[in-house]
């Protein structure tokens, strides 16, 4: 992958069901490092553009490529392309461990440098000191911590990010923020679909705005603020949510 190429490269993506255009013409990319939100009302599309990034649905035309590369045909071929995502039912098994949940993953590797890479992230997202606790035991924003570190164990070079914000309070997201820029630092890329827009507008490089199922406005966070259109349809709507 040359340097200009995108981490991830959606053109020209269509996906319908059963006569229901969900995505139409979508597209967009995602370079190394960059935090790229997708954003619109309920029912826009966005679930549907991550389903299809992580081969969950067929698109009926259009591409993606994930770091140069068509993206793999099923799901399993998504860690080893450097592909990791949160769910926003976050997904977890409750009667196990915080770290054995992380291990989930990480099962694959012989050589114990899963467990290093789980007892890392724990650290990291500070969930250390409940590695042996079962999820059912925890508070709501620290399972979304454990569904996050799951997913940071891997060291993924794409993140893909289901409403990470969502049903946590201000310290929480304020902490969440931290942890996205720490990642687009170190070069991790970051897909996210969010309601909350101040946590957007604080997160991300560049915000796509869908709406029944196209892009109806791209750009930097002061872009897209200033478009009126897209103030009025979306921002005000999900910011008043
Ligand atoms: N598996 C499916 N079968 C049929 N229709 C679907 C399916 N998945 C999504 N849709 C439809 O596709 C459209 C886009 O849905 P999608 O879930 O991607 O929107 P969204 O922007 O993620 O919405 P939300 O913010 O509510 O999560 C909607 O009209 C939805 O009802």
């Amino acid at each position: 992958m040359s340097s200009s190429t995108p981490r991830l490269e959606v053109d020209g993506l269509t996906v319908t069901f059963s006569g229901l255009t969900a995505l139409d013409d979508v597209g967009f990319t995602v370079g190394d490092g960059e935090t790229v939100a997708l954003i619109g009302p309920n029912g826009a599309g966005k679930t549907t553009v991550f389903n299809a990034v992580c081969s969950l649905v067929r698109p009926a035309s259009g591409s993606i490529r994930i770091g140069g590369r068509r993206a793999p045909a099923t799901p399993t071929g998504l860690l080893e392309r450097g592909v990791a995502r949160t769910l926003q039912g976050l997904g977890l098994f409750e009667s196990l461990s915080v770290l054995e949940n992380v291990l989930v993953p990480l099962s694959g590797r012989r050589d114990g440098s899963g467990r290093d890479a789980a007892l890392e992230t724990l650290q990291r997202l500070d969930l250390a000191a409940d590695a042996a606790t079962p999820v059912a035991a925890l508070s709501y924003p620290a399972r979304k911590r454990v569904a996050l570190a799951r997913a940071l164990a891997t060291r993924p070079q794409l993140l893909l990010l289901d409403e990470p914000a969502g049903g946590l309070g201000p310290d929480d997201i304020a902490e969440l923020a931290d942890v996205v820029r720490t990642l687009s630092a170190q070069g991790c890329s970051v897909l996210l679909v969010e309601h909350h827009v101040d946590f957007v507008m604080d997160v991300a490089d560049r915000i796509v705005v869908l709406d029944f199922g196209r892009v109806v406005a791209c750009g930097t966070p002061d872009e897209v603020r200033a478009d009126p259109a897209v103030e009025a349809a979306y921002l005000g709507l999900e910011a008043a949510a």
